[in-house]
């Protein structure tokens, strides 16, 4: 069961408070650990606690374990950086460290000369899976999520050249700028969504979900067959054609059309 750790006091204060005597104050303890308990296992995020109710999965970005991004899912956009459509999802994986939100710039890293902008659809679990059928798959989304997969192009350029993994180009902190959780009914139809990114106001992506090569339900089955897909876990879908690099000072503006949209400055680190 994920994220139990979380809700639980701890030992010593459950102690603290049952040596001082305070039964009262220890049955309250009990109580909210037995109702967390309660909603950490049936993979509910409802925060009692604040008496915040929202839904599970807004907060992805805090409590989500790992983003599993697909390379190469638009075709235009694997022509315009010379290559071949897979025949399979080309997975890689970045880490939630790399989230960022509105208010916090992009970082180029350090050693990078050449950042691109990427923007994506991303899909937010909201509850464990693996190996799950095709045709099931849409039950353990939970919404979605505006992403941008920052990359840093020359580091990915070396890692391709040599075989080695694009951790690097991928990964860096800052490299995931996502926008509040988006909640699955707010989409009636993510294979028929407008995405559209600018830089200094100027138009560099547009593109549609409908020209994705790998639909979510087979992304969701094919992915949840070698990682258990956990709830706010997110899965970043792959970007449509115009990436293009960035420098400090820009103003990456980008969105969903009709839906959300964002804006992000970059910055040198
Ligand atoms: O860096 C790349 O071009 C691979 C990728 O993330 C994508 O196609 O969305």
């Amino acid at each position: 069961m994920p994220k139990i750790n979380r809700y639980i006091p701890s030992s010593k204060t459950l102690l603290a408070v049952i040596k001082k005597g305070k039964q009262a104050d220890f049955k309250i303890w009990l109580d909210f650990f037995l109702t967390r308990l309660y909603f950490a296992s049936t993979n509910t995020a409802i925060d009692i606690m604040s008496g915040n109710t929202a839904i599970a999965g807004a907060r992805f970005f805090d409590l989500g374990r790992k983003i599993v991004a697909v390379g190469r899912n638009y075709r235009e956009h694997a022509a315009e950086l010379g290559n071949q459509v897979p025949e399979k999802p080309l997975l890689f994986i970045k880490p939630p460290s790399s989230y960022i939100r509105e208010g916090t710039p992009i970082k180029i890293p350090k050693g990078c000369s050449s950042l691109h902008h990427e923007v994506e659809l991303g899909v937010v679990i909201g509850q464990r899976g693996s190996d799950i059928p095709e045709d099931q798959a849409m039950n353990y989304v939970s919404g979605y999520v505006l992403a941008l997969d920052m990359t840093a192009r020359d580091f990915q350029s070396v890692a391709k050249a040599k075989g080695h993994p694009w951790t690097m180009a991928k990964g860096f902190d800052t490299s995931c700028p996502v926008s509040d959780f988006i909640p699955k009914d707010k989409i009636l139809d993510p294979h028929n969504l407008e995405l559209w990114l600018d830089v200094n106001g100027v138009s560099k992506q547009r593109g549609t979900t409908q020209d994705m090569i790998f639909t979510l339900p087979y992304l969701i089955s094919y992915i949840s067959e070698y990682f258990t897909l956990e709830a706010n876990d997110v899965i970043l879908t792959g970007t449509p054609a115009g990436v293009g690099p960035v420098v400090s000072g820009d103003v990456i503006k980008a969105g969903i059309r009709d839906i959300v949209e964002y804006s992000f400055r970059v910055e040198q680190k």
